[in-house]
């Protein structure tokens, strides 16, 4: 089970530089996905620091040594749709044999409660460690609702990795689930009136995909 606290915040110069970038309204969007996707990578290093590790017979040039490896432990990547695959996509390429979910959910703008859409999980959730990834933590509603759903379905070892996290989204996790740490790049000031995380760098999603 996991070591890690219940919140990493990782301030490493790369992320924060890129997330700046980031936050900027004048970066157009294929540069905030390529932003994303990089970003994506260093904060996996973090998230991903308590994979199991074995051993395994190799020859080098040299000689024949036992040498560290991931062990098969199954691990699950789970994207909270649409703006966790701006996550998910630099994640992949670091672990290419990670099994993939998704859990569609979008937020209701006048309530901030999240509405479900899809839910694709692998199988075997009970014995896979499990990263649930999304940008955003703004009022919580959202993640507290996915890994509800992931718990349903056995997961029991579960992270949450975002890009910016709410002090009230931070808190409501807390409550909600205690067990799941959080890893982000950022915590920002507060909520506004429209559940929108500020300073924040607006729509996660409308900024990766274009729309609004
Ligand atoms: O913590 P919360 O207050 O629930 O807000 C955060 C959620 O809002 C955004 O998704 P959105 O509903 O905009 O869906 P999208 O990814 O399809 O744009 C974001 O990607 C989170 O899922
Ligand atoms: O600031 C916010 C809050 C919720 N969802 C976003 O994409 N941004
Ligand atoms: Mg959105």
């Amino acid at each position: 089970m996991t070591q890690l606290p219940h919140l990493t915040h990782v301030t490493h110069p790369l992320v924060q530089h890129k997330l700046t970038l980031m936050r900027d309204q004048d970066t157009p969007t294929a540069v905030f996905r390529q932003l994303l996707r990089e970003i994506s990578q260093l904060l996996a290093y973090e998230i991903t620091r308590e994979l199991p590790m074995t051993t395994k017979s190799i020859t080098t040039p040299m000689e024949e040594m036992e040498a560290p490896t991931l062990e098969g432990r199954k691990l699950a990547l789970i994207s909270i749709l649409r703006a966790g695959n701006g996550l998910l996509d630099g994640m992949l390429e670091l672990i290419p044999s990670a099994r993939v979910g998704f859990v569609g959910l979008y937020r209701d703008e006048d309530t901030l409660e999240p509405v479900q859409y899809y839910f694709k999980v692998p199988d075997h959730m009970s014995e896979r460690m499990v990263i649930a990834v999304d940008p955003m933590l703004a009022t919580g509603n959202s993640s507290i609702a996915a890994i509800d759903l992931l718990k349903k379905s056995g997961a029991k070892d579960i992270r949450f990795l975002c890009l910016l996290a709410s002090p009230e989204g931070i808190a409501a996790m807390k409550a909600a689930h205690p067990d799941v740490p959080i890893v982000t790049a950022a915590v920002d000031s507060h909520l506004n009136d429209h559940g929108y995380i500020v300073p924040g760098l607006g729509d996660a999603g409308d900024r990766m995909f274009g729309t609004k």
